[in-house]
């Protein structure tokens, strides 16, 4: 059965006098995959950030597994990949990978094993033994993602994942994270690439501080009467 893992019912948050969020409600499940998409700059860092706790709603409320985070305990359950990365420059990328993985209690064997299996998905394995310094803009994006994903957390929260990343290993992440649903985690991701919204199984989107519309790709794609959900995007915001 299909549990809920962050619920968002009313969500306000301003940032001096701009209100931001101004209503949001969703609500994502286990065994899901929710897309986020909005213009730049509709907030869609800021539902993530109140979710996890890390801003302070100014109204509604924001639970993750049923509880007001921040909650130390439930933060090992949660992959959260920012939109900045958070990376140990001069340790290399399995240095880092190893870092996190301690601080995520991973036993020694279960590291290795996970190290090996992240790096893979991501395309790292080459050049785990080089310092960070020397990454590449979407390698450093790779080893944020393969972060957060250690530790096999049940919840997923991913902000543009794959900017910097080419077509080919985008198609190899995407296909992970659908494993990840399946094995009933879940997943809340933003992206700016539309045809990563088609992979997803609901789409929300973000406009005017309020989720305007939020369904499976398909039904989107039914009621606005067309065939993308690029074009979904465009009629919403009135362009199309
Ligand atoms: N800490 C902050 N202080 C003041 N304003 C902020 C802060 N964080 C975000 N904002 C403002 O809130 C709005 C939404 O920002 P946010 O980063 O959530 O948008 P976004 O949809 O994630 O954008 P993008 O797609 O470009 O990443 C913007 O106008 C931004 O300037």
């Amino acid at each position: 059965m299909a549990d809920l893992t962050i619920s968002l019912k009313h969500l306000v948050k301003k940032f001096g006098n701009q209100t931001v969020l101004k209503d949001i409600n969703l609500d994502v499940h286990t065994h899901e995959i929710v897309g986020l998409i909005g213009p730049s700059g509709a907030g869609k860092s800021t539902v993530i950030k109140t979710a996890l706790g890390m801003e302070v709603a100014d109204g509604g409320s924001a639970k993750v597994f049923g509880t007001t985070m921040p909650n130390r305990e439930l933060l090992a359950n949660i992959g959260y990949m920012a939109q900045t990365d958070a990376l140990y420059y001069d340790l290399s990328g399995k240095e880092n990978l190893k870092f996190f993985a301690v601080m995520k209690g991973l036993t020694k064997d279960e590291t290795s094993k996970e190290i090996d299996h992240v790096a893979k998905v991501v395309d790292l394995t080459q050049d785990l033994n080089k310092r960070v310094s020397g990454y590449s803009g979407g390698m450093m994006r790779r080893l944020s993602l393969a972060i957060a994903l250690l530790g096999k957390p049940k919840l997923l929260i991913l902000d543009e994942p794959t900017v910097g990343i080419d077509p080919a290993l985008r198609r190899q992440i995407w296909k992970e994270l659908q494993n990840i649903r399946d094995e009933g985690r879940s997943i809340l991701i933003t992206t700016h690439v539309m045809d990563e919204a088609e992979l997803t199984d609901k789409v929300a989107l973000l406009l005017d501080g309020k989720v305007m519309a939020f369904d499976k790709p398909d039904v989107l794609k039914m009621q606005y009467e067309v065939d993308s959900i690029e074009d979904v995007f465009l009629k919403a915001e009135g362009d199309l």
